[in-house]
């Protein structure tokens, strides 16, 4: 049986990405908003334009406190921020859906969602993957890894230093593991199931983009943030 001990070192690791991660919560009057009375789908829409353009801002300070982050290559740096930016969302989504919520909450949350205006086919996929995060009951520790090694994912496009960032995801992946072995003793594949939910969330970028070529048809309009990190416009 693996004796297996977080060291000094990553536990001081863990420490800066949860803090850095903690430090960034939906503004309450935002979430507030989502869930107050009746809105048409325009003003659903515009509030989770408005939420997804503040999530980026927050993407980009978390990212920024990721040791190491700040000393890659800039233009690497870019592109693991746009690369990522689509999964961080719905990660942290999926997070802010499966959060302890006073109940109905929840519901009410998911009906505003859905009527923003979102095509079905992507609805699906979508809530799915909210559900499966959920299942897991991931604590802050193992969501702010999981979000800091999904940013730092080597293979995005034009990343041209991939090693560089491998030396800093597999530190985390190692933490990562560790943890989960401490936390789910009793279920030695926990940790492959977190990993698995990245997978799943690679396909959520695939329905992202189809959505917004739907949504430029009907003329929806983004902010220049979400123009820029999501390449429209
Ligand atoms: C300041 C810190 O901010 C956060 O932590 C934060 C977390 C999550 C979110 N999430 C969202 O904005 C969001 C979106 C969707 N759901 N959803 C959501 C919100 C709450 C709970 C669960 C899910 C679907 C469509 N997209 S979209 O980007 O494709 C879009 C469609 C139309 C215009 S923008 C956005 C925002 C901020």
């Amino acid at each position: 049986k693996e004796k297996v001990e977080i060291t000094k070192a990553q536990r001081a690791l863990m420490k800066v990405i949860v803090d850095a991660y903690n430090r960034h919560k939906i503004p309450q009057d935002v979430a507030k908003k989502l869930l107050q009375d009746q809105y048409s789908a325009e003003e659903n829409f515009l509030l989770l334009t408005e939420m997804a353009t503040s999530q980026v801002q927050v993407l980009v300070e978390f990212t920024k406190n990721i040791p190491g982050f700040l000393s890659l290559n800039h233009e690497d740096q870019i592109a693991l921020l746009k690369g990522s930016a689509v999964e961080a969302m719905f990660l942290r989504s999926a997070q802010v859906f499966s959060q302890k919520m006073p109940n109905g909450h929840t519901e009410v949350l998911e009906e505003r969602i859905r009527k923003s205006g979102i095509s079905e086919e992507f609805m699906t996929p979508m809530f799915n993957f909210y559900k499966s995060i959920g299942e897991l009951h991931m604590i802050e520790e193992e969501q702010a890894l999981l979000t800091a090694i999904t940013i730092l994912t080597p293979d995005r496009p034009f990343v041209k230093d991939q090693q560089a960032v491998e030396r800093l995801q597999e530190p985390m992946l190692e933490v990562l593991r560790k943890l989960c072995v401490l936390q789910h003793p009793q279920e030695p594949q926990y940790f492959a199931r977190l990993l698995g939910r990245l997978t799943e969330l690679r396909t959520l970028n695939h329905y992202h983009a189809e959505m917004l070529t739907s949504w430029r048809m009907n003329d929806h309009k983004f902010t220049p943030l979400l123009c820029e990190i999501w390449d429209v416009q």
